[in-house]
């Protein structure tokens, strides 16, 4: 078996997808959690100076997606036509839309103009990503695309929680349950719910 590492900080945003699809692939892996004071010297030894960060047989790939598609091909959780392949990555590509516009409003630094942002996007959009959000995964049995389980759906599984946060909506989950039974559904998948159960307890 290849040497295999996952770098991230101690959280499951980003890097979650990742560790999620290597348990499910039945692949030994390192879970490395980095933290504030260790990040200032790894950040310019890798490849674009953001986290996560895959690692096998000492090789270093970035950008989580790209990871995730990577391993869902390995593992049977790809498309089985370049149709199917269009229709995850373009639902992924959507879910991802919707965490930038959530993460970029919590980045701004004046509180002022943050609250203001804010309230924009509740208002005026997130209503209509989120219920085309919810209209998606119903007609796709629950799932992101395909209808059944693709590497999409874990990366939507180690997201979601973050998302939640970010986008200061607390009953995210009564309004749109079909989010947190995708989420539970991933998590629930015998090889992935041994390794939740034994990764360190975090919030996101
Ligand atoms: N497009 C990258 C984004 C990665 C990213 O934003 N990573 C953040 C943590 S979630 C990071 O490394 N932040 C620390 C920094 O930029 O110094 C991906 O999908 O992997």
């Amino acid at each position: 078996m290849p040497k295999v590492s996952v770098t991230y900080f101690n959280v499951k945003g980003l890097g979650e997808g990742i560790r999620m699809l290597l348990a499910y692939g039945g692949q030994e892996f390192e879970d490395v959690r980095v933290d504030k004071e260790q990040w200032p010297d790894l950040k310019p030894k890798t490849p674009f100076g953001q986290l996560p960060l895959l690692e096998i047989d000492g090789k270093q790939y970035a950008q989580c997606i790209a990871i995730c598609r990577y391993l869902g091909r390995k593992y049977g959780l790809a498309g089985t036509t370049l149709e199917e392949d269009l229709l995850i990555d373009q639902n992924m590509d959507f879910f991802n839309d919707i965490r930038m516009k959530a993460v970029a409003a919590n980045y701004e630094p004046d509180e002022k103009v943050k609250a203001a942002k804010l309230e924009d996007l509740k208002k005026n959009h997130f209503p209509f990503l989120f219920s085309k959000l919810d209209e998606i995964i119903k007609e796709n049995n629950g799932f992101l695309a395909a209808g059944r389980l693709t590497w999409a759906d874990f990366m939507f599984a180690g997201v979601y929680d973050a998302l939640k946060m970010f986008t200061h909506i607390p009953d995210l989950d009564e309004k749109y349950p079909s989010f947190s039974k995708l989420r539970d559904t991933v998590r629930s998948l015998p090889k992935v719910k041994e390794f939740c159960e034994s990764a360190p307890k975090t919030d996101f």
